[in-house]
C-alpha cells in the first residue's frame, strides 16, 4: 500500500489538529467535585503561569459543540477548533490552552456546567493514562458516541445496525502489557505509558485488564523491589526487565507470561521462576523474549520458553485455539463471539463454497467458518500465527482448511493471475486497512460476497469505497463494541456483487 500514490489511501487515524498531550496531568480533584464550582471564575482567560507541553498556557472558557472520532470535545477558541480530551458536548469549561509550534494543546481545568452524561471515572489513573478515553461518559453515552461514529463513516453505504454492546464493559482484555522502570526516587514502578509518551504511569490495576493478569504483574513488581533484578532504562540502555506481556485464556484459564528482557543473560532465573510459580500456580507457561533494540516495539526476535509449552489454548466459537506470544488473538473474547457470529452469518455459507480468510491470524474465523463451507484458504503475514493456524486446524480435526504465510495482497494477486476462484472473501486487516493490490484482486476474483471485519472503520470506509466503485454493494453493517471505555469500535460489513 505504501508504494501507491494519489490513490486516496492514506495512513490510518485522524491527523490531530492539536498536538496530543504528552503527559496529561490529572484533574480528578476538580473534574467532578468542582462541578459548578466558580472559585476561579475571575481568572477566566487570564494567562496561566503554568507551562504546558513547552508552550505558555492560558486559561480560556469554552463551550463544547461535539466530539471528535477519538472522543475529544470540540470547542472554538480564538478562531481555532480545539480538541479537548474529557470534555462533553454542551459543557462549559475552563481549559488550559498552550501553543507549541503549529499545534495547540488544550486540557480541561474545570468543568463549569457538567453534562448529564458525565460520570466520575472508576479508574483512578484515567486522566493520566490515556489508554481509555471515554470513562468520563455513562455507558449509554459511550454507546451513542460509537453508534454516531459508525453511522457517520458508513453514511455513503447504508444504515448500520445498532451496536452490539457488552453487559459488563470492564475486565475484558485477555492481553495486558506492562512496562517497568524506575521513578525519580529510583523505586521500581510498573504500569502503562501515558498517551503518546514514554512516561510510565505507575498502576496496580487497570480496570479493563483481566484482574488475574494485574495480580501477576504486581507479584513481579514486588519481586523486582526485593531482588537485584533491575528494570530497563530506555535512556541509558541499562537494566534487564523491559515489559511483561500476559495472555489469559478466558475460557481455558490458561495463562502465558512473557518477560521481555534487554539481554539473554537472566541472572537469578531459577529463583525468579520458582517464586513466580509458587505465588501463581495458575500460570501455565512462562517465556522470555529478548528485545535488545532501541525500539518502541514491545517484542524482540529471540524467544525462549522457561516453563510450560510456550503457548496457551483457549476456546472460541466451540473450537480450541493455540496461541503463541507473537500471534494476534482478539482481545475481548465475549464480544468476539458476537463479532464472528455476525461475520459468519453474513458469509451465508451453504456448505460448498471456497472461502478466503484473509489476514487470518491463528485461523479463528476461517476454522469456525470451515464447518459450514466447502473449503477455506487462510493467508497471514505473521509466521508464528500461521504455524498456530495449521496446528489449530489439526487440533480441531478440520480437513478442509489450508493456511499460507505471506502478504495478503500478493497472495490475492497471485490467485487472481492464476484465474482461481473464491465464492466468499472474509477479510480482517490491521488498523491500516487493506491495500489496492488486495482489493483489485478481490474484484478480479469476483467472490459473490465479501465480509469485511475491521477495528478501524475509517480505513474500512476507504476500502469499501473502492469495492463499491468496482462492482460491489453494501448489504449490512454491524458495529460491535470490542473495546469498551475506549473510542475504538469494531465493524463488520457485508458486500455482495451487484451482478
Ligand atoms: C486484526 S488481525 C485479525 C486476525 C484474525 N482474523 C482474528 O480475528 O484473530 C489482522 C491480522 O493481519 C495480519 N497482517 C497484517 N498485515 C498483513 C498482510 N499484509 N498480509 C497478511 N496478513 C497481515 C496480522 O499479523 C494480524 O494477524
Amino acid at each position: 500500500m505504501n508504494k501507491r500514490k494519489n490513490n486516496g489511501y492514506k495512513k490510518s487515524g485522524n491527523k490531530p489538529r492539536n498536538k496530543p498531550n504528552r503527559s496529561e496531568k490529572p484533574y480528578g480533584k476538580h473534574s467532578q467535585g468542582s462541578r459548578g464550582d466558580s472559585k476561579s471564575k475571575g481568572k477566566r482567560n487570564a494567562p496561566d503561569k503554568r507551562k504546558r507541553g513547552g508552550g505558555k498556557a492560558v486559561t480560556a472558557e469554552v463551550t463544547c459543540s461535539g466530539l471528535t472520532a477519538e472522543g475529544k470535545g470540540i470547542a472554538q477558541w480564538e478562531g481555532k477548533e480545539l480538541e479537548v480530551p474529557h470534555l462533553l458536548p454542551g459543557e462549559k469549561a475552563e481549559v488550559l490552552v498552550s501553543k507549541q509550534g503549529p499545534y495547540v494543546n488544550a486540557e480541561v481545568k474545570r468543568v463549569v456546567t457538567p453534562a448529564k452524561e458525565r460520570v466520575e471515572p472508576p479508574c483512578p489513573y484515567y486522566y493520566q493514562c490515556g489508554g481509555c478515553q471515554l470513562q468520563h461518559m455513562t455507558n449509554n453515552a459511550q454507546d451513542r458516541f460509537k453508534q454516531r461514529t459508525i453511522d457517520k463513516l458508513m453514511k455513503p453505504f447504508g444504515k448500520p445496525q445498532p451496536i452490539l454492546t457488552m453487559d459488563h464493559p470492564y475486565d475484558y482484555r485477555n492481553k495486558s502489557h506492562t512496562t517497568f522502570g524506575l521513578n525519580q526516587n529510583r523505586q521500581v514502578i510498573g504500569g502503562l505509558y501515558a498517551q503518546n509518551s514514554h512516561e510510565i504511569i505507575p498502576m496496580d490495576r487497570c480496570l479493563i485488564h483481566d484482574p488475574k493478569a494485574d495480580e501477576i504483574v504486581n507479584t513481579i513488581k514486588d519481586y523486582l523491589k526485593n531482588s537485584k533484578m533491575q528494570p530497563y532504562n530506555e535512556d541509558t540502555g541499562q537494566g534487564f526487565l523491559r515489559h511483561v506481556l500476559i495472555k489469559v485464556g478466558k475460557v481455558s484459564g490458561e495463562i502465558m507470561v512473557v518477560l521481555v528482557t534487554a539481554s539473554s543473560e537472566f541472572k537469578g532465573k531459577n529463583n525468579f521462576v520458582k517464586a513466580l510459580r509458587k505465588a501463581h500456580p495458575e500460570i501455565t507457561t512462562l517465556l522470555m523474549n529478548v528485545n535488545n533494540k532501541k525500539t518502541s516495539m514491545v517484542l524482540g526476535d529471540q524467544e525462549k520458553v522457561l516453563f510450560g509449552k510456550g503457548t496457551i489454548t483457549d476456546t472460541l466459537g466451540g473450537m480450541e485455539f493455540e496461541i503463541s506470544a507473537k500471534s494476534f488473538y482478539q482481545i475481548n473474547p465475549v464480544q468476539t463471539e458476537k463479532l464472528y457470529g455476525k461475520a459468519i452469518e453474513m458469509a451465508e455459507l451453504k456448505g460448498n463454497e471456497t472461502v478466503i480468510d484473509a489476514y487470518c491470524g491463528i485461523g479463528t474465523i476461517g476454522l469456525i467458518a470451515s464447518q459450514k463451507a466447502g473449503n477455506v484458504i487462510g493467508v497471514e503475514l505473521n509466521k508464528d500465527a500461521v504455524r498456530d493456524a495449521i496446528r489449530n486446524s489439526k487440533r480441531n480435526g478440520v480437513k478442509n482448511a489450508r493456511f499460507y504465510q505471506g502478504d495478503a495482497g500478493e497472495f490475492m494477486v497471485n490467485m487472481a493471475s492464476k484465474g482461481e476462484k473464491a465464492d466468499v472473501v472474509i477479510m480482517d486487516p490491521p488498523r491500516s486497512g487493506s491495500d489496492e493490490a488486495f482489493l483489485s484482486s478481490v474484484v478480479k476474483l469476483k467472490p459473490k460476497r465479501v465480509v469485511y471485519v475491521s477495528c478501524n472503520p475509517e480505513t474500512q470506509a476507504r476500502d469499501l469505497k473502492y469495492l463499491v466503485k468496482n462492482g460491489y454493494q453494501v448489504d449490512g453493517i454491524q458495529p460491535v463494541d470490542m473495546f469498551p471505555q475506549t473510542y475504538h469500535v469494531e465493524s463488520v460489513v457485508k458486500l455482495v456483487r451487484k451482478d
